[in-house]
């Protein structure tokens, strides 16, 4: 038993001592098939999102000696996606950014395959798994990690600034922890571009309880970095506190009064438990101002005092990370001695991969050789190099400036994909590099897919299929020969296995060609991890061993888990059904005790900041594939309590809030709007604008029946139908999986509280703008009178409003 556990235990990360080929075919002494998608064998699933299954990979291996790669592979059904833009944008953009991104706490991308059936985006395994599980399981972070996880939240979220990116939807949920415990983020769907010029967005989305005051509580156009960092700041007051800073109202426990719920918020001053030191509140005090201009930006908050032991691994600028090279193992690497500046140096000094990592990785995963110049080739526009306008949409302006005419001639070469993206053309208001770069990779995928000769082609013409090994793609080429597998170069171009299409075919892969123009070969370097506190090479040794023996001790059979899950089913079909890993990870806690600052920063003075915050947990929210069911769930908000993950109430610590609040039934999204025109007949006067949002008829009744509560300085009708409205605008990650047993809160896209104001709240700054056009527009955000064209404009509305960029 003890044997065979520690043969097989599995603790993520590499594979090591594991005979996968051995395992795969007889570790129950039965020969067994795995299913695979590509050049990977597919495995359990590891999550689940907006889109479908995020499953366990590892790459075939041809020998003993070779060690699987092992990969997580977001799987999205085409036909999920086939007649909705809003979702291709959401994974084009995500693919999009994360091409452009490389940092070590921002997951990388590997590749993008697809077959008749799914897209697969391939990212790096984070087999540390999900952040906010990290933090239930310790209830809280101590000092020394949290600071450490901040630093590397802070530098992931300043390295894709400096990119020209913001994420918009940083949470809990979207970060995860590789094997040593760094942070990943992920997610990049709600990502957008900002033109350094300009860079106000209008588009509030993300998760509510995240959002930063001015996406809720005005329709200005909002700094999209500061709404960033505004999410960092909740994001370290939830490892800090062990729960989020709004979210215990005691008028409304449960939270499913959305306006009075944002009420609570915005008058309720930041408070901090007792164990949350004074240099901490400091920093938490000036991320978690409501004014954004008086938020502390990326910078000075790198600057902070508390970060001071990260000084070193902040100073690292956003071109050093780009000039080093990642290692499978996050270790770095020195990408070429022309990038050696003194940061670059230090890091790679620390953080050398130990032999052992290099015989893991090997050569194949440091490919890195490509001019960054090559990357203005890519459809993303780089906004470092381009002085792009903000995007129409974000910006006071929809002027599309002469300037950018390689941008219009990417959008007249995606002309031509009219059937597909007109919908996106339609409802996208903007020409920005993102747009221009949607447009251009859907174009691709509709009338670009060609069939290529020979399977290594890929290998050598795209950017992603870096630890492809050859053996693994004349594996998957004779094996799969009833499948079709296709991949999106780095550049947008789909490569597409055309088996399918023809037994000549089967053995080999065609590029097209009418995206030539697109594509170079570029490949992006990586760089790798950062151990703060290490001081040489050998903590990562430590941390290697030490998580391993962690793991192995505490997860015995969870290699086996892994590998016992594939389903015995024929090849090439990429099946459903999966086990879950259960997931025990025992974590590291490699906390020490820094200083105390209590007299500098005396206990007990509350920040004065006030917030508006909400939280939705999406938990079993399923909407229809075509959109006219909106299946909102009930679920509990959570006390304001350390973490007890004994307590299954108390998982839902960090989903204060579910979409319960949003209608307990599930009438449809139809009918719900039919009550809404009964419910208010002064809305012939409206119409559905694109800034409008509808509302279920629960909450609108929600929003009168809060409108009987006197809060004194807001005008309670006004407020609670149009929070209600906001919230009922939840539906661009509605799942579409009634069934699952996820608890996770939705990310949004967010309208505009316009009857909320900021000024409301004595707490906040008077120099905040207001929208004091609110009361004037408020009837245009009304629903329309006649429920039937009003169903219809609320479905294109959420098309629409899911393609703002
Ligand atoms: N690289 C990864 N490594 C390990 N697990 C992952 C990885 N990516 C995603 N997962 C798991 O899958 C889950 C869903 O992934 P993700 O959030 O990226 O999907 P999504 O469709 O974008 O979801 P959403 O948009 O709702 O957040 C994550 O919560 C996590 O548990």
């Amino acid at each position: 038993m003890s044997s065979r556990a520690q043969r097989n235990t599995y603790y993520g990360g590499y594979t090591d001592n594991l005979d996968n080929q051995a395992l795969a075919s007889s570790s129950y002494g039965t020969k067994r098939k795995h299913v695979t998608f590509g050049p990977y064998y597919v495995g359990s699933t590891l999550g689940e999102g907006e889109f479908g299954k995020v499953k366990l990979g590892w790459t075939k291996t041809t020998s003993k000696l070779e060690m699987p790669k092992q990969v997580a592979i977001k799987l999205i059904r085409r036909d999920a996606i086939l007649n909705y833009s809003e979702k291709e944008t959401k994974i084009y953009r995500e693919i999009n950014a994360l091409k452009h991104l490389t940092h070590p706490n921002i997951v990388k991308l590997e590749e993008v395959l697809q077959n008749s059936k799914y897209i697969g985006i391939v990212l790096e395994f984070a087999s540390g798994g999900e952040f906010y599980k990290y933090i239930q399981k310790k209830r809280r972070l101590k000092e020394t990690p949290a600071c450490r996880l901040f630093a590397q939240l802070v530098s992931g979220v300043h390295y894709m600034h400096s990119k020209g990116l913001v994420h918009r939807d940083l949470k809990l949920e979207n970060l995860l922890l590789d094997k040593h415990e760094n942070l990943i983020i992920t997610d990049f769907g709600f990502v957008n571009e900002f033109s350094q010029r300009n860079e106000l967005m209008k588009t509030s989305c993300g998760s509510p309880c995240y959002a930063a005051p001015e996406l809720v509580v005005t329709t200005e156009p909002y700094e999209a970095r500061k709404a960033d960092v505004w999410s960092c700041g909740i994001i370290l007051y939830a490892m800090l506190a062990g729960y989020l800073p709004w979210d215990d109202d005691p008028q409304n426990p449960d939270g499913d009064d959305i306006a009075k719920l944002y009420l609570y918020i915005t008058k309720t001053a930041l408070k901090f438990p007792e164990y949350i030191n004074p240099i901490q509140r400091d920093l938490l005090r000036k991320i978690l101002v409501s004014d954004p201009t008086k938020r502390l930006n990326i910078r000075n908050i790198e600057k902070h005092e508390w970060l001071i032991p990260h000084t070193q691994f902040l100073s690292v600028s956003p071109e050093e990370w780009d000039t080093m090279e990642i290692k499978a193992d996050r270790n770095i690497q020195l990408r070429s001695s022309s990038a050696s500046s003194s940061a670059t140096k230090r890091y790679t000094m620390s953080h050398m991969p130990t032999s052992a990592d290099s015989i893991r990785t090997g050569d194949k995963y440091s490919i890195s050789t490509t001019s960054r110049t090559e990357k203005h080739n890519s459809l993303v526009i780089d906004s470092s190099r381009y002085s792009l306008p903000a995007p129409a949409q974000e910006s006071a302006s929809n002027i599309m400036s002469n300037q950018f005419s390689a941008e219009k001639e990417q959008l007249k070469a995606s002309d031509k994909i009219k059937p597909r993206t007109s919908e996106i053309q339609e409802h996208t208001r903007t020409n920005s590099a993102a747009s221009v770069a949607l447009q251009a990779v859907v174009a691709a995928d509709i009338n670009n897919i060609k069939p290529v000769e020979n399977f290594d082609n890929i290998t050598q013409t795209t950017s992603y299929n870096l630890t492809r090994p050859h053996s693994a793609s004349n594996s998957i080429t004779k094996k799969n020969s009833s499948s079709s597998y296709s991949t999106f170069n780095k550049y947008g171009t789909i490569m597409e296995d055309s088996s399918e299409k023809g037994s000549e075919k089967s053995t080999g892969y065609v590029h097209s060609n009418k995206n030539s123009h697109l594509r170079s070969d570029h490949k992006k370097p990586r760089p790798t991890s950062y151990h703060p506190g290490s001081s040489s090479a050998g903590y990562t040794d430590f941390l290697a061993t030490y998580n391993v023996n962690k793991r192995d001790s505490n997860n015995e059979g969870k290699k086996s888990a892994v590998y016992d899950s594939v389903p015995s089913l024929v090849l090439n079909e990429l099946s459903e059904e999966s086990l879950i890993i259960n997931k025990t990870e025992k974590f590291t806690n490699h906390d020490q005790n820094l200083p105390s600052n209590e007299n500098k920063y005396p206990l007990g003075s509350q920040g004065t900041s006030n917030t508006i915050s909400s939280a939705v947990h999406e938990n079993t929210s399923s909407i229809s594939d075509n959109f006219k069911k909106l299946s909102l769930h009930s679920d509990s908000a959570s006390t304001q309590k350390p973490i007890d993950v004994d307590n299954s109430a108390n998982k839902k610590r960090f989903s204060f809030l579910s979409l319960s609040s949003f209608g307990s039934s599930n009438r449809n999204l139809s009918s719900e709007l039919v009550a809404i025109n009964q419910t208010k007949p002064d809305a012939s006067k409206t119409s559905l604008s694109s800034q409008n949002v509808t509302a279920s008829h629960k909450n609108i009744q929600q929003g009168r029946d809060a409108s009987h509560v006197s809060v004194p300085g807001v005008r309670p009708n006004r407020i609670n139908y149009e929070a209600s409205k906001r919230f009922s605008s939840i539906n661009t990650n509605t799942r579409n999986t009634p069934n699952s047993n996820r608890s996770k809160r939705a990310s949004v896209m967010v309208a505009n509280v316009s009857g909320i104001r900021m000024d409301d709240n004595p707490l906040n700054s008077k120099d905040h703008k207001i929208n004091e056009n609110s009361n004037n527009n408020s009837t245009a955000r009304e629903p329309h009178q006649n429920g039937q064209s009003t169903a219809k404009r609320v479905i294109d509305f959420f098309k629409r409003r899911s393609m703002r960029t």
